[in-house]
């Protein structure tokens, strides 16, 4: 029996290497950068760019995207407002994982509800939950249309789908946000550039 979530009969097993010294081998500071807007935002296309300029520094970060984890880790879950919450909340414990092991642990998921999002938020050390507002219209999100699934909700093929007919609730408080200047949206490496001289300022591309 377990309450209030917490397993009874349950111990922790503490283990010799810590986050520390694992942070100092690789020279860097664990966190998780969580990445969040519309589907056709840039989500992914930012995580990648992100990715590739980290490991051109010479710094180890790891990918959870949404659309890839629902192929394995949660491919039993849908769009229902209680599935997406149970998809936010595992990636969350593993990006919570990652970051244990020192890598910059990049999440790219819609994560619509803001409730599921802060509670991710609330797993982490201060200042290690990164949260990346991808500010894009719906309008622009929906002219890319990149894999045809505006049209098929707006043809109502898809139920529930996010900024259609299911809501996305804006961060109120992100560390980034990335937007439209002019109506340009800026390029993958310039929002990647945004993110990273972030974590450099913030002393997480260095050892403890
Ligand atoms: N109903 C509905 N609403 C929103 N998105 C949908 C839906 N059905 C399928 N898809 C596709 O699933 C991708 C989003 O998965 P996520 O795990 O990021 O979603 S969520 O965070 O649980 O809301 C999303 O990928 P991205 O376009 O990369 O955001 C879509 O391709
Ligand atoms: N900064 C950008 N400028 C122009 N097009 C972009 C930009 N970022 C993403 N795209 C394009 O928009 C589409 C959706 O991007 P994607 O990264 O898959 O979004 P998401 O992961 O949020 O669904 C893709 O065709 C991608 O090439």
């Amino acid at each position: 029996m377990s309450t209030l979530g917490k397993p009874a009969n349950i111990f922790w097993h503490e283990c010799p290497v810590g986050k520390l010294e694992r942070q100092k081998l690789l020279q860097q500071k664990g966190c998780v950068v969580w990445i969040t807007g519309l589907s056709g935002s840039g989500k992914s296309t930012l995580a990648c760019s992100v990715g590739r300029e980290l490991h051109t520094r010479g710094k180890l970060s790891y990918i959870l995207d949404g659309d890839n984890l629902r192929h394995g880790l949660n491919k039993d879950l849908g769009f229902k407002p209680e599935d997406r919450a149970e998809n936010i909340r595992r990636v969350g414990e593993v990006a919570k994982l990652f970051a244990d092991a020192g890598l910059i642990c990049i999440a790219s998921l819609i994560s619509p509800y803001r409730r599921d999002r802060d509670a991710c938020r609330a797993l982490l050390p201060d200042e290690s939950f990164i949260e990346v507002y991808m500010n894009m219209p719906l309008e622009v999100c929906e002219q890319r249309d990149a894999k045809g699934l505006y049209k098929l909700a707006r043809a109502g093929k898809i139920k529930g789908f996010t900024g259609i007919d299911d809501p996305y609730e804006p961060p109120l408080n992100c560390e980034i946000e990335i937007q439209q200047k002019d109506g340009i949206c800026p390029t993958p490496l310039v929002m990647a550039g945004q993110v990273v001289s972030y974590l450099e300022e913030k002393g997480f591309l260095q050892e403890p």
